[in-house]
């Protein structure tokens, strides 16, 4: 007689838990990522083959991601088992409302799809006089030859660049403004990052001054926003505000009031630093690479002359395009896209446990070598057409990707194509010798502590 044994369930062995970098004991890696965060990930990142690596921020379990695979999992496929995490929504609350950085499910998919088409590659070159004639005027105001430091002159050229695609006006002559919006970008940014991160209702002073700021600037949006209602609809598509105004859900009804200011802040929150920020990377490395900049010189000098530079010019101007899209390679201003594990997953077969913070670290993904040979190097011709094109998916991502990749991000390029190629045009800028320049991650990558230059407007 023969017997069989009673057939099991097939247990499945559950995942491992990732790679994990051997932190102090206490916390983590939590010392290192407060002193230096972008070294301190990328450290991480470096030495995880696979490119995923475990660590701890006090008590906090965290994963760092930095292959196209692996980053393509969290922001895509299994986008699902993450969100953002509960700092950046508490942190980003008070200034943006429910706009879209903040705002998740249904809520934010209808808000993506009414915005979306507003910023489309048929949409935005409307903007393109506009991102220039501000170039233009701000660096004609420069008494040169001058000393300036390139981040802060980006930021404020970039400050009035955005407040004229949004509003058609300038928050420069509106001193109280223009100091209440640094303020309280300020203040988002403290909240992001520093160890306690108190929330706004906390009395403190900063707190405080806080509040009025957001009061102040929230009113300033609120009267345009009406000044544009009892105007008519003619004023509509002159910029953004205009654009979100008119545009309608698909039962026909309107953006509420309070959702068009917080829409209209989050573009501003979103666009500004990260634009001023790519700027400045780019003009830095121009300034430490004078072959590639002869090279963008003679296209510019080729193609426009001394003319003012128009959305028509950028096909004829591709090596413009390849030299900030090589500075967004090296040093893109969203480095790290911080997400939370919403239950208990995998990731690259490895078991993640509900509650994990994820940093998608686009930094050291943007310099794996077996996709970018000679990654340290400044090389716009990695960006030709063809090469570009055999980039593998999700190699290169200064936009993120998925259900949140940036709205924005023809805007931005549109943006950094003509910003480069105005102020190669009408500036000579040479670095001072002696500097030592760092990228410093704060929510963005910029250089730290700023980029000194002399600058001359070309005759
Ligand atoms: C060089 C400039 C820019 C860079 C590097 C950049 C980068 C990014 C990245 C990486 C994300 C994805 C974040 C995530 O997945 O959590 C993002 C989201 C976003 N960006 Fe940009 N951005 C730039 C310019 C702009 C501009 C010009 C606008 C609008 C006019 C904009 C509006 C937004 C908004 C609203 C989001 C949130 C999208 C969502 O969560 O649905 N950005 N940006």
């Amino acid at each position: 007689m023969t017997t069989t044994s009673p057939s099991l369930p097939l247990e499945r062995a559950a995942p491992p838990a990732p790679p994990r970098a051997r932190g102090s004991l206490l916390l983590g890696h939590a010392r290192q990522i407060q002193r230096d965060t972008i070294t301190a990930l990328a450290g991480l990142s470096a030495k995880a083959p696979e490119g995923i690596v475990g660590f701890r921020i006090g008590p906090s379990p965290a994963i760092a991601v930095s292959t196209p695979d692996t980053v393509r999992e969290v922001l895509i496929e299994r986008a699902e088992d993450y969100a953002r995490g509960r700092r950046q929504t508490r942190a980003l609350t008070p200034l943006m409302g429910q706009g879209l950085l903040v705002s998740e499910g249904p809520v934010h998919a209808r808000q993506r799809r009414i915005i979306l088409p507003h910023l489309s590659p048929r949409q935005v070159p409307k903007y393109a006089d506009t991102v220039v004639a501000e170039a233009e005027r701000y660096i004609a105001e420069w008494k040169t030859p001058q000393e300036v430091d390139l981040v802060a002159e980006m930021n404020s050229m970039t400050m009035d660049i955005v407040t004229q695609l949004l509003f058609s006006s300038s928050s420069r002559d509106n001193q109280a403004l223009a100091r209440a919006i640094t303020e309280a970008f300020e203040w988002e940014m403290h909240a992001l990052t520093s160890v306690l991160g108190l929330p706004l209702w906390v009395p403190t002073a900063r707190n405080r001054r806080a509040r009025e700021n957001i009061a102040t600037i929230r009113a300033w949006i609120s009267r345009f926003i009406e000044e544009r209602r009892s105007a008519g609809p003619d004023t509509s598509s002159v910029d953004l505000l205009g654009d979100l105004m008119s545009t309608r859900y698909e039962d026909g009804s309107a953006m509420s009031d309070s959702l068009l200011l917080d829409e209209a802040l989050t573009a501003w929150g979103a666009s500004q630093e990260t634009s001023a920020d790519a700027q400045a990377w780019t003009l830095y490395l121009l300034g430490t690479h004078p072959d590639v900049r002869e090279r963008l010189h003679q296209e510019i000098e080729d193609t426009v002359g001394r003319r003012t530079v128009r959305h028509e010019d950028l096909a004829d101007l591709p090596y413009c395009m390849q030299v900030f899209k090589e500075a967004m390679r090296l040093f893109p201003p969203a480095s790290m896209i911080p997400r939370q594990a919403v239950r208990d997953t995998t990731l690259g077969g490895y078991a993640v446990k509900k509650g994990t913070m994820v940093f998608v670290n686009a930094y050291s993904l943007h310099r794996r070598p077996e996709v970018f040979e000679d990654p340290e190097a400044f090389d716009p011709g990695r960006f030709e057409r063809s090469r570009e094109r055999a980039l593998p998916k999700g190699a290169y991502l200064p936009f993120g990707t998925g259900g949140n990749v940036c709205p924005g991000s023809h805007l931005a390029l549109m943006e950094g194509h003509l910003l480069t190629a105005v102020l190669a045009q009408r500036l000579t800028v040479e670095l001072l010798p002696g500097q030592r320049i760092r990228p410093h991650l704060m929510v963005n990558l910029r250089p730290d502590p700023g980029v000194r230059a002399r600058v001359c407007l070309k005759d």
